[in-house]
């Protein structure tokens, strides 16, 4: 079969040539027009296509961090972010430093396997309200993944999902990796190997609190030797997140696509291999109602340095507080790190409990529930013992004033 040529506003690469998607794009352009009996202007919004960067980077590596620095950027004020999380309930939506409507969270999953239909959907639909005006105009997409997906499925979606590799293009993959935990996460855990590895660029994050990751680059530049290792500090988050992966050497996401196309080509799965997680990774939440006090949270604060370890692979939540109601507490955990305590200036939603979310290794929900529920008591007695003592005094005083 020869080789068809190109034609305008269709990139082929990677997808496989097939013979008559030349004649398919312009029945496309046309059908639209048909139906929308748009004009110039809606035929060219209707024909975009919308470069999309893929954040990815382990659990707790500074994806969000970074992104919400890039979302200050002007530049991006036309980006809309998907978001996933593997937590059983997700944070991130609330954390993303962005208007409601421009984040849009994929839960209950990981991208890479349970909900890769979702991103589908998500993006067609997000496709079809822009048509339409239902949402604001965007022309960027930023798909933060969740700490353990791996990006190759990720990248199939874009580059080979019907209704998705027309109106959508991969522009490049921004990978993060924690200087403090990532030589041990790159020993454990696979999916963390083949983030550094498809990444166009690779960001080093916390290197403030670790001076020499020299052993770290030595392993990247092994794992991605075409790829620059930028320092979080350094760099300019909105053009790191705008670039487009095209103006270096063949990305390595690229030639997995076009093995992804060749397989289609030849009758194999549109959507790679199946894979599932690790069965000893547990992912669950602790909800409360009731404000906590900063004893108790102090409290919890202890037992998380004293427990963390390669088995906390993540640690995060929003508190309410008993003196701050309306600053809610923000903590973050991930392996060896628990980080300080920083505040929210106001709650980011309608949903006012406390929610912290734990992804651990073998590390069971009741375990973890029966501490959280140990530091409470623990916390309500000393308090108790306090006013009791207080009142105590003050009668003493006050007896004494008599
Ligand atoms: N010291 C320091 N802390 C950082 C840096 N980047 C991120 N953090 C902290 O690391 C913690 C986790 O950061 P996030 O941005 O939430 O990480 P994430 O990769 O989005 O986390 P998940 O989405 O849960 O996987 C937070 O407490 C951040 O403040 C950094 O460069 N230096």
């Amino acid at each position: 079969m020869g080789r068809q040529p190109r034609h305008r506003g269709c990139d082929h690469r990677g997808i496989g040539h097939l013979p008559d998607h030349a004649a398919l794009c312009e029945v496309s352009r046309r059908l639209a027009v048909s139906l929308t009996g748009a004009g110039a202007p809606n035929i060219e919004k209707i024909m975009a296509n919308i470069p999309v960067t893929v954040l990815t980077g382990f659990l707790g590596s500074g994806k969000t961090t970074l992104l919400n620095r890039a979302l200050r950027d002007p530049q991006l004020k036309g980006t809309v972010v998907i978001v996933n999380e593997f937590g059983e309930i997700g944070l991130d939506h609330e954390l993303i430093e962005a208007s409601s409507d421009s984040v849009v969270l994929l839960q209950n999953g990981c991208l890479c396997c349970s909900v890769r239909g979702d991103l589908v959907e998500t993006l067609i639909d997000l496709h079809q309200k822009r048509l339409k005006g239902e949402i604001p105009e965007f022309d960027h997409v930023v798909i933060e993944t969740s700490g353990l997906a791996e990006p190759t499925p990720v990248t199939e979606v874009l580059v080979a999902a019907p209704g998705v590799k027309s109106c959508f293009s991969l522009a490049g993959i921004v990978t993060t990796v924690d200087a403090v935990n990532g030589l041990a996460t790159l020993d454990a855990h696979e999916q963390s190997v083949k983030q550094i590895a498809l990444a166009d660029r690779i960001v080093m994050t916390k290197s403030d609190l670790l001076t020499r990751p020299d052993e770290l680059r030595e392993r990247l530049a092994r794992l991605n030797p075409a790829c620059e290792v930028l320092d979080a500090r350094e760099v300019d988050a909105g053009a790191l997140m705008r670039f487009v992966a095209s103006n270096r050497q063949e990305p390595a996401w690229r030639v997995v696509a076009a093995q992804q196309g060749e397989r289609q080509v030849h009758g194999g799965s549109s959507q790679g291999e199946a894979h599932g997680h690790d069965a000893r990774i547990k992912r669950f939440t602790i909800v409360r109602d009731e404000p906590w006090d900063l004893e108790t949270l102090k409290l919890l604060l202890e037992a998380l340095a004293t427990n963390a370890g390669p088995a906390l692979l993540r640690v995060k939540g929003l508190i309410h507080m008993q003196d701050s109601p309306e600053r809610p507490a923000v903590i973050h955990g991930a392996q060896q790190l628990v980080h300080s305590l920083s505040w929210l200036d106001r709650w980011p939603s309608e949903d006012r409990r406390t929610r912290i979310v734990f992804i651990t290794m073998d590390q069971g929900a009741e375990e973890i529930g029966e501490l959280v529920e140990d530091i409470e008591r623990l916390s309500q007695r000393t308090r108790a013992v306090r006013e009791r003592a207080a009142n105590h005094t003050g009668a003493v005083t006050g007896g004494a004033n008599r």
